[in-house]
């Protein structure tokens, strides 16, 4: 993976909501294909970053780039290549979607901003369905008709019908059952894979985590302040947050037994 060239990277960052700032002089980078998870406390800031890696904010210093382009550049055509390569799926869900929008519409307007970005795309409605586990039947339904849940997949196979380089994912499966979710982290792992598509996922759910990512960064105080492999920090944590939050771990996971060998 260190051979593997960076094609995302933040430095510097500062943002704050008018206040102590809640990101301080942050840095992190992602190579191509590369899946790294982001821990922390609650109110550490991970939506905060989330936000700002995805353009969708803007940080009071410090710069984020895809392929060594300003995400918040305004310049059109790096916009609309910024927009299909980099996707987020924001904690919410599909936060600003028409609700009377058709979940077909959703994902082949996908579809076309992925054409007119340059990118290949197969426009496969039901390909792209079935690999959130939701069945064709699906695509005629509103958003405002679909469960938490439903949503929340639906927000993923939109993500991905961009075939985008980047994905950004913010507690991506919360409304999902724990079943269903290792069902969906699996297609969406191999399908990150398949496709070399590098992957940061912000969560609480240190098994979601372990199956999506190869190693996790740990945010506190603005910082990331602990970064390496889940399962190594878990057993040896280094800092106070990250201590707090194996000490606050079920009896199960603490035991490995959610975290699989
Ligand atoms: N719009 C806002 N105005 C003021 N403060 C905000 C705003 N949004 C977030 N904050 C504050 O910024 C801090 C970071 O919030 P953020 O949502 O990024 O944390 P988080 O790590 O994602 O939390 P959680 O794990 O609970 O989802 C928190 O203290 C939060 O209260």
């Amino acid at each position: 993976m260190s051979s593997t060239p960076v094609i995302f990277a933040a430095s510097g960052l500062r943002a704050g909501y008018g206040g102590p700032p809640v990101l301080d002089d942050l840095s992190l980078s992602l190579r191509r294909g590369e899946a790294v998870g982001l821990l922390g406390l609650s109110g550490v800031g991970k939506s905060t970053l989330v936000e700002i890696l995805g353009g969708h904010a803007r940080p009071t210093l410090g710069q984020v780039t895809l392929n060594g382009v300003k995400v918040t550049s305004k310049a059109p055509h790096h916009r609309k290549a910024v927009k299909a390569r980099l996707r987020t799926v924001h904690q919410n869900g599909l936060t600003g979607i028409d609700p009377h929008r058709t979940v077909e519409k959703t994902l082949t307007d996908a579809f076309t901003q992925a054409r007119r970005a340059g990118r290949s795309t197969n426009s496969d409605v039901e390909g792209a369905l079935l690999g959130v586990g939701l069945p064709i039947r699906f695509a005629t339904r509103t958003i405002q008709t679909l469960s938490g849940g439903e949503r929340q997949r639906l927000a993923i196979a939109r993500a991905l019908a961009t075939r985008p380089d980047v994905l950004l994912l913010d507690e991506p499966l919360t409304a999902v059952d724990p079943t269903m979710r290792e069902e969906i982290a699996r297609d969406l792992r191999a399908h990150a894979a398949e496709h070399e598509i590098a992957m940061l996922v912000a969560s609480h759910d240190l098994a979601l985590l372990d199956q999506l990512t190869d190693s996790v960064h740990v945010l506190s105080e603005g910082r990331l302040v602990e970064s390496g492999a889940l399962r190594d920090i878990l057993r040896a944590p280094s800092h106070p947050d990250t201590r707090a939050i194996v000490e606050a771990l079920p009896e199960a996971v603490a035991a490995n037994r959610v975290l699989r060998a």
